[in-house]
């Protein structure tokens, strides 16, 4: 983009540098239509770069344009198919970035496919010299678009009714040390920690298949446990095995014989790839598999408030991609979120519809249509001590999971696994009869304490564990705008 060039007249052939602005891709008098796809980006332009300027590059650089008029252009419907900057405010709180929201076309995009969406929004444009950073902040996925999607295979309901619990969270643990462990003692954590009292164990997002423990002995070894485990308790218990391998051909093999052991669910890594997770889920729906996202890797684009995509636009497409469960955020663990941020990430999950949410960083109304509702897992640095500020901050559909809190109990994994169960139950029961869980959460879970050695044990040894890092925990933008 050259500031200084002379500007093109709309719709003409005029060679040399695109003013994207007059071109068309910047219409303040635009109204999206129901059908159109919105995104709402985080721009921050180069010093000296004119604002609307480079939210009209953005439009062009994710729609039609390229960095010169091309005279093909009259050759289509350019009108309709050039995506248009229809409102930008400042960021409060962040001079020199800009929120422009962008209005594109359904016949933009393929039917069904996360892949074509993406390489279209986030295709080109992040690298765009005039912006010294960009970030995707969310989008409005148009019903019309939405149906296109088979969504979640299973859903939180039909979970739920196929594990034949309801009305609390459901625990879940991963298996550590994270690499190294064979197949039989891999195996054996799992059955402590379902014999304990979890409903699932998970392998984390790093076991795939490598030499000290091969795919299918840690199959093999996991479902002897479950069975075991479901034996000796009566309740369905569950292991989440990782499918996600180097191509879709082992990812397809792996998740046949985690099938033909009557697993009840599969995990897969988004590092696999948006196509192969959605090639997945079809597997999933076609076999009654609940399919479990660890979000690997998110981080890496996620975590900047002013580059990058929020995971908010990621929970969006997984919904749409078609995953059952999908990891989301812990508040208090040691991964970084803040709560405001981390409940519109649970609501894109959990809600039929969501309205704009500015706090919660929501910037549209989304309608999910008939789409089935994903179950968010908690993970990451999480004990039994912090029962009710996740019930209370996180709901009732969701996973709590446990790995170090389970597997790092002084008396051994059943021992953490039967801490954080009675935890959990108590802390449901507090709920129920309509004490406020939050302020007498430590009153209740000491209570039930003195009636369990290993919730005991657990509140003891991970009494001073908090993970408060007071800049970790600073929603994206504190809102002063509303929104029409
Ligand atoms: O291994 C763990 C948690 O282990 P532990 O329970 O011992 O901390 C998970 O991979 C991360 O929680 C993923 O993070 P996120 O859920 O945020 O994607
Ligand atoms: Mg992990």
């Amino acid at each position: 983009m050259n500031v200084a060039s002379p500007p093109a007249r709309k719709g003409r052939y005029d060679a040399g540098v695109m003013k994207y602005k007059e071109m068309g891709y910047f219409d303040l008098d635009y109204e999206p239509k129901p059908t159109d796809v919105l995104a709402c980006f985080r721009v921050t332009p180069q010093d000296g770069v004119d604002p609307e300027e480079a939210a009209a590059a953005v439009a062009g650089e994710s729609s039609t344009a390229t960095w010169t008029v091309v005279w093909t252009d009259r050759l289509t419907a350019a009108d309709k198919y050039r995506a248009k900057c229809y409102r930008i405010d400042p960021v409060p709180g962040a001079p020199g970035s800009w929120f422009a929201y962008i209005a594109y076309d359904l016949d933009l995009f393929e039917p069904g496919s996360i892949v074509n969406l993406s390489a279209s929004i986030i295709g080109n444009v992040f690298g765009f010299k005039p912006l010294k950073a960009l970030r995707l902040e969310d989008m409005r996925l148009p019903t019309a678009y939405v149906k296109t999607f088979d969504g979640p295979a299973t859903g939180i309901v039909v979970e739920r009714e196929r594990l034949d619990k309801f009305g609390r969270p459901l625990l879940g643990a991963t298996v550590k040390p994270k690499l190294g462990l064979s197949g039989r003692n891999y195996g054996r954590v799992v059955y402590e920690a379902l014999k304990g009292g979890l409903d699932f164990t998970k392998d984390d997002e790093n076991i795939n298949s490598q030499p000290f423990m091969h795919w299918r002995d840690r199959f093999l070894y996991c479902m002897e446990a479950v069975n075991r485990a479901q034996a000796m308790t009566g309740e369905v218990k569950g292991t989440y095995l990782n499918v996600s391998a180097g191509t879709m051909e082992d990812m397809y093999e792996r998740a046949e014989f985690a099938r033909q052991l009557g697993s009840t669910i599969i995990m897969i890594d988004l590092v696999i790839g948006y196509t192969a997770i959605q090639s997945m889920s079809k597997w999933a729906r076609r076999n009654d598999m609940i399919l479990h996202l660890h979000r690997a890797g998110h981080s890496t684009y996620t975590r900047q408030k002013t580059h990058g995509v929020s995971f908010r636009v990621i929970a969006k497409w997984m919904r749409l991609a078609g995953v059952d469960h999908i990891h989301a955020g812990t508040v208090v663990g040691k991964l970084e979120g803040d709560p405001a941020t981390t409940r519109g990430y649970y609501d894109i999950c959990r809600e039929p519809h969501n309205p704009l949410c500015l706090e919660h960083g929501l910037f549209f109304e989304q309608d999910w249509a008939s789409l089935r509702r994903m179950m968010p897992v908690a993970s990451g640095g999480i004990h039994a001590g912090q029962m009710h500020q996740l019930l209370t901050l996180l709901g009732e559909d969701v996973v709590l999971q446990f790995g170090g809190g389970t597997i790092g109990h002084p008396m051994g994994i059943a021992a953490g696994a039967i801490a954080n169960r009675v935890a959990l139950e108590a802390m449901v029961l507090a709920r129920n009869e309509g004490r406020d869980i939050m302020a007498e959460g430590p009153e209740i879970l000491q209570a039930a304490a003195r009636h369990c050695t290993p919730l005991a044990q657990a509140l003891e040894v991970w009494k001073d564990v908090t993970f408060n890092y007071a800049s970790t925990d600073t929603p994206d933008f504190v809102p002063t705008v509303s929104v029409a």
